[in-house]
């Protein structure tokens, strides 16, 4: 059994469409990243995973029970990193986790989950609402963690971090996919994204336009790497651009430049290389995310989500839009 299975999932607020037709699963043990430009509709879906909006259509189970039918049990074993966590006024970040650790019935020392997520005892200790923006996203992803969760559900969890933060989310969504737990992210950080994650999603106008590993992804773009080899003399390059999966090969001074399609091929085409002259250096660039996301997004970042011209469609308008906002900001509070 999967810990997702969202199956044709569509939500409409009046006539916007901001997700349409989705389907998406995530295993126990996997991290999914999701991603998309600014409106493409991720913490809509992330908003109806957690039962905090109903879907228009479609069905989407959590850990094996139907959100829209019990978002309680859901909600119990779900560690959720909201897009905006309030906190609450002179509560300090122990206590806000040690609320949490209440709510959920749990049994975790407050104390060490700030530590794993680095916050100082000292700043544990004052109250959150003075806190950086980076020292109240980890207090809030120890939140997240509260209870060991079959499901970790964090919207843009690396916002706000420094470098160290970011490093240490990645080491702890890892740690926690090898416990078993399924983790669902969404991010803007392309690299950070294929760093931690099994499989991405890839999200434009409320459509998913993408969804495999990052490889897989750039095979299936055939949008592959470029191998630069720094050689002595450069040979004829008819043989190399003969080898199976290159699609290019070019020259700039001293350095060979190959690009290659298929994974097999840089190697193959690097031997031939060093058979017909000596390569003193050689580098590989493999395609980026960034690329990838171009490719998949091909109308670029600031894309509005698909407006529903429907006429039979209008009647709710904006009607949702508190409820779904306020789902947000307030999704873990105690
Ligand atoms: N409560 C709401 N009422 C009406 N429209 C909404 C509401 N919430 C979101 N939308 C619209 O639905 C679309 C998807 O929004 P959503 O917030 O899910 O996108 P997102 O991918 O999370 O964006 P971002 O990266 O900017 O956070 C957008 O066009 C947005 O304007």
């Amino acid at each position: 059994m999967s810990a997702v299975e969202i199956d044709g999932l569509t939500k409409r607020y009046g006539d916007v469409t901001a997700v349409s037709d989705l389907s998406l699963s995530v295993d126990r043990g996997e991290i999914v990243g999701f991603l998309g430009p600014n409106g493409a509709g991720k913490s809509t879906t992330i908003n109806v995973l957690l039962g905090f909006l109903d879907p228009t259509a479609g069905e989407v189970s959590v850990l094996g029970t139907d959100v829209t039918t019990d978002p309680q049990s859901v909600k119990a074993r779900v560690g959720l990193l909201p897009e905006a966590f309030e906190p609450v006024p002179n509560l300090t970040g122990r206590e806000h986790v040690a609320a949490a650790v209440e709510t959920k019935g749990a049994d975790d020392d407050p104390d060490a989950l700030l530590d794993r997520v680095g916050l100082a005892p000292e700043d544990a200790r004052r109250p959150a609402d003075d806190y950086s923006t980076g020292m109240f996203q980890r207090m809030a992803l120890a939140v997240a963690l509260v209870g060991a969760p079959d499901l970790l559900v964090l919207d843009e969890p690396s916002a706000g971090l420094d470098p160290n933060g970011v490093q240490l989310v990645r080491e702890i969504v890892r740690e926690e996919a090898d416990r078993g737990a399924a983790v669902f992210f969404s991010s803007h950080i392309l690299d950070e994204v294929e760093r931690v994650s099994d499989r991405v999603g890839i999200l434009q106008n409320g459509e998913l336009t993408a969804v495999n590993s990052v490889e897989n992804l750039r095979d299936d773009l055939g949008m592959g790497a470029v191998v630069s080899a720094t050689v002595d003399a450069v040979p004829d390059l008819d043989p190399i651009r003969a080898v199976d999966g290159v699609t290019d090969a070019s020259v700039d001074g001293s350095t060979v430049r190959v690009a290659c399609a298929a994974p097999g091929a840089k190697m193959v085409a690097l031997r031939r290389l060093d058979d017909r002259t000596t390569v003193a250096d050689v580098t590989i660039e493999e395609s980026s995310l960034e690329d990838l996301f171009e490719a998949y997004t091909a109308e670029g970042p600031e894309t509005e989500a698909a407006t529903e011209t429907d006429a039979n469609d209008g009647a709710g308008g904006r009607a949702d839009d508190g409820d779904a906002r306020a789902a947000t900001a307030g999704g873990e509070r105690a």
